[in-house]
């Protein structure tokens, strides 16, 4: 399916997502074409009177959510962050995320931790039995001894690591990092693995999201799915 017919049910999850906003929030607002769904209904809200304010994950989405009319905090305040919202690449029936596509993922699982409600908007075709396979698990890695780090990934997830790139030439977060993407053939305990990878020195962040999504809505071709995340 091409991702002009996708983006009518990532519309669908976005306008869903509305209903969690509510007038003087905080709001973390992550990248992507979901998210700019969202960024973009939120402008309808602040038109007719609502206040909100932001925290950007990415320079494309804090020009999105000026445009909106939406007051962006500074990158050094403390965020009082009500609700982030933001898309994924994959998620499982645990509700833990693949992220990291648009390589945004340090800022925006920043955002998604510190907010009191985690809001996933996803298309149907991002729900998956288990994470890997079809997306590769991306890595925000720094550029010193990169190759040493991916060295190291490799070895642990015995996967094939490649480094992004964008026109020809690494790609680069807007932390002036690379991202590594691995090409994992399943992962069967992503909490697992994500700890052992923050045991590798040079990884700065890791595209999985676990224990982080709490409220997840799915636009389907039958019409939006919620579900709510239950924890112990
Ligand atoms: O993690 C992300 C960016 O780093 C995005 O949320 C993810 O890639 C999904 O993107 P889209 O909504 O365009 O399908």
């Amino acid at each position: 399916m091409s991702d002009t017919d996708l983006s009518a049910y990532k519309r669908s999850a976005a306008l869903t997502a509305l209903d969690y906003v509510k007038d003087g929030m905080v709001l973390g607002l992550g990248t992507g074409s979901t998210a700019k769904e969202f960024i973009m209904a939120l402008g309808t809200k602040v038109a007719a009177g609502m206040k909100l304010r932001g925290v950007s994950t990415s320079r494309e989405t804090a020009t999105l959510a000026d445009r909106s009319g939406i007051v962006l905090l500074d990158d050094n305040d403390h965020w009082p962050i009500d609700v982030a919202v933001d898309g994924a690449d994959q998620v499982d029936p645990s509700f833990n995320l693949i992220k990291g596509g648009g390589g945004a993922l340090l800022k925006e699982k920043i955002v998604a931790v510190s907010a009191k409600q985690f809001i996933v908007l996803i298309d149907y075709t991002k729900r998956v039995p288990f994470l890997g396979k079809t997306f590769p698990l991306p890595i925000e890695v720094i550029s010193f001894g990169w190759r040493n780090t991916a060295r190291a990934i490799e070895a642990l997830t015995r996967s094939r690591v490649v480094l992004r790139e964008q026109a020809g030439a690494p790609f680069r977060t807007e932390s002036g990092n690379l991202i590594v993407d691995t090409h994992m053939a399943r992962i069967d305990n992503p909490r697992e693995l994500d700890a052992a990878l923050h045991h590798i020195p040079g990884i700065v962040e890791t595209g999985l999201f676990i224990d982080c999504a709490d409220v997840l809505i799915v636009g389907t071709p039958q019409g939006v799915e919620t579900y709510h995340a239950t924890r112990p």
